[in-house]
Formats: structure tokens, C-alpha cells, sequence
């Protein structure tokens, strides 16, 4: 049974507090509109889908408990409409790269354009946005456990046909993209949980990936939980772990898809990119359709996320008690007063460097010769 990043029951929202993982496991609930905006904007929790989702469910609570009150916004569609945009339009902002949160708060703006397009009334217009809320999170788990299904395949096939190993693969991931990340299963490490249930995994490698530390928190803890066979690396180690130890492939995940295939995705994605290629070790993108953006021609257009500098220059540690509080212990790893931290949170990795772009619908190789995809069979 994997790790859960959000509960829900009937309006109540609950998150696991991602930034005291591995060592407290604290849910918190999130009840405003501003306290989701906040989760996502400070990493409690983090992942493209689970952050598309918790700002649905946020959306979806937020309208019925509204209701539930004396309403005045639902007298009209067109009060209903002044309501719903700035809600939209705020969660929006939280976080820039990850395209599944605007591909979710434009689907819900498409729902309230259609419902009020068919002449309903505002309580009828609310009803059809919560539903379709709830649908942006249910279905994350069944479209997660597709895109595994038909990329494990692929690369089982991939490897026989190249004539490689009859003992299980071993495969890299970077970052966290497991139930942690979405609404359950995951996407990359979903991939790789597929393989390890039926049999055809070996050994699964992942990157501590600084400064957030998805990898050694998180990725540890899951494939811990699922008691998948599992060897951490420093982001340095990624060159020495390709020339020592045979690597069937490396499987991320990702935060925005080009039009063309270039990819966004935790910073040091690029780097694993490159070096896979110098090894011809195939590298593999899974994520849902509603990662990819074609309104982005190629990667130049994917906006980078900039992290506080803070983040770069410290590790967090356990919960301890203190002065009838209770506060994070924070390990500085940088002298005081440090100036001029480089620290994006995503990097882009360029089509050509990217052997499959999987999705729920299938997998996208590129054409012989090509150096980039064509999407249009995967969205
Ligand atoms: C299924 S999660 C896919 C991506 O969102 C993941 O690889 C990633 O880059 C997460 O970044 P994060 O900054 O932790 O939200």
C-alpha cells in the first residue's frame, strides 16, 4: 500500500505536511483557498498532479461550503462567474512550471464557461464545478497506473529486443514522483513500481536530488513502504553509478511537456539526460496528457520556476520541542550571510536527449533521424 498526500472526507481536506517527511508524519488540513495556495507555494505538499489536485479539491470545498452559507453569488451566473475567476485565477499563481495546476484551474473555467453558456441556474452552475473539481483528483490514480503500465511494457520489450538482461532491470529516477506526488501510484516511480508487481525489476536507483531533497526523503520512504528494492545515490554519482553498474534506463517524470518534447523537470533531470546519452541508456518522460502544454513550442517557452535562496543553504531535520513550541530542527550548510544562490527549481531536458514520452494513451518514440517528437498519438 503506497503513501497518501491527501485525505478527504465530504469538505474536509487533509495534506501530509511533505517538509517534515521522512521524520513526522503531520497532517494538516486545509480548509481556505489561501492555506492550499500556501501548501503549494511552500512545498508542503508538491508533485505536478498533487498540487492540480489539492487546488481542485481546495476549489471544490471552498464553493460547498460557500453554499452551504447564506450565498448571495449564486443568485446569478454571472455573480457566480465574479466569485469563481479570482479563486481560479489566485491558485493559479502558486507555483509557474508545473502545467497540470493551470491545465486544471482552465478546465474548471471552461466547465463554468459551458455551464453558464447552457442557461443554468447559479446553484446548478456551482454543482457541475464541484463535480468536475473532484474528477481533476479521482482520476489521477487510473490515468497513473496506465502510463505505467504501457511504459513498463515498452521497456521490458525495449531491452529484450536489444538484447539485454533476463534477471530484472535496474532503472534510475530523479525527484519524487510517486503517491506522494500525485493522487496515488505515480507516474515515473509508478513505472517502476509496475515492474517490480510483475517481476521485471532488478534494482531501483534514485538521486537524494538537492536541495529539496525529494529523492532521499521522499523516494526513500516510498519505495521503503513498498518494500521495492532500492539504492540511493548523491546527484554526483549519477556518471560513476552509469560506468560501474548496468542501467536499463532512466524514468522521470515531469512537470511540463513541449510541443516538440522538451521536457521540464526537477533540476538535474538535464544532467542525468546527458550523461544517459553519452552511455546510450534510454530515457524515459511519464506524465498525464494534462502535462503537456502544445500552446509551448519548444522549451525556451517553459517558464522556471526561482526558489528561495534559503532553500539551497539548509537541510531539515525532526520535530523537537521547544520553550512549550514545537519547532523543525534546520542544519545551516552554508557559512552565514552567504550571497549569490543559483537555486531553479526545474531544468529543461531537450527532446533529443529523450528516448519515450509515455502518457495514459500510450508511448511516443521519436521517428529515425528525428530529434524531436510528435506528440499527437499520446494526447
Ligand atoms: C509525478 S511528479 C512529476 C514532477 O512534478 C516531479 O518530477 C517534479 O519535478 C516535482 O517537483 P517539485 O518541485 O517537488 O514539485
Amino acid at each position: 500500500m503506497g503513501l497518501t498526500s491527501i485525505k478527504t472526507d465530504g469538505d474536509k481536506i487533509e495534506i501530509v505536511n511533505q517538509l517534515l517527511l521522512p521524520h513526522t508524519t503531520e497532517f494538516i488540513e486545509i480548509s481556505t483557498i489561501d492555506q492550499a495556495h500556501d501548501a503549494i507555494k511552500s512545498m508542503k505538499i508538491r508533485g505536478a498532479p498533487a498540487i492540480a489536485s489539492l487546488a481542485a479539491l481546495a476549489f471544490a470545498s471552498d464553493l460547498s461550503r460557500a453554499l452551504k452559507a447564506p450565498a448571495d453569488f449564486v443568485s446569478s451566473p454571472g455573480t457566480v462567474r465574479d466569485y469563481v475567476e479570482p479563486i481560479l485565477a489566485h491558485l493559479y499563481t502558486a507555483r509557474p512550471t508545473a502545467v497540470n495546476l493551470g491545465a486544471a484551474t482552465r478546465r474548471l473555467t471552461a466547465t463554468l464557461d459551458a455551464s453558464i453558456a447552457a442557461g443554468k441556474t447559479g446553484h446548478a452552475i456551482c454543482a457541475d464545478l464541484i463535480a468536475e473539481a473532484h474528477r481533476v483528483a479521482d482520476e489521477d490514480v487510473g490515468r497513473n497506473k496506465k502510463m505505467s503500465q504501457w511504459g513498463g511494457d515498452w521497456l521490458v520489450n525495449d531491452v529484450k529486443q536489444s538484447g539485454g538482461t533476463g534477471n530484472g532491470l535496474n532503472v534510475m529516477t530523479v525527484c519524487n514522483t510517486g503517491s506522494l506526488a500525485t493522487s496515488g501510484y505515480g507516474t515515473a516511480l509508478g513505472l517502476i513500481t509496475y515492474l517490480h508487481e510483475t517481476g521485471s525489476l532488478a534494482t531501483a536507483y534514485y538521486t537524494q536530488t538537492t536541495p529539496y531533497h525529494q529523492g532521499s526523503r521522499l523516494t526513500a520512504l516510498e519505495l521503503q513502504t513498498l518494500e521495492i528494492p532500492s539504492v540511493m545515490i548523491c546527484d554526483t554519482m549519477v556518471g560513476s553509478l552509469f560506468q560501474h553498474h548496468n542501467i536499463h534506463a532512466v524514468v522521470v517524470g515531469a512537470d511540463r511537456i513541449a510541443k516538440n518534447g522538451d521536457t521540464a523537470n526537477k533540476i538535474g533531470t538535464y544532467n542525468a539526460a546527458v550523461i544517459a546519452a553519452r552511455h546510450q541508456i534510454p530515457f524515459i518522460v511519464v506524465a498525464p496528457i494534462s502535462t503537456v502544454d502544445l500552446a509551448v513550442a519548444d522549451g525556451s517557452g517553459i517558464p522556471i520556476e526561482q526558489r528561495p535562496a534559503i532553500e539551497a543553504c539548509l537541510v531539515r531535520g525532526a520535530l523537537y520541542p521547544s520553550e512549550g513550541e514545537t519547532k523543525q530542527a534546520v542544519v545551516m550548510i552554508t557559512p552565514p550571510g552567504l550571497e549569490g544562490i543559483y537555486n531553479p527549481s526545474f531544468d529543461v531536458t531537450p527532446a533529443e536527449l529523450i528516448t519515450a514520452i509515455v502518457t495514459e494513451k500510450g508511448v511516443a518514440t521519436k521517428r529515425p533521424g528525428e530529434l524531436v517528437f510528435d506528440l499527437s498519438s499520446v494526447v
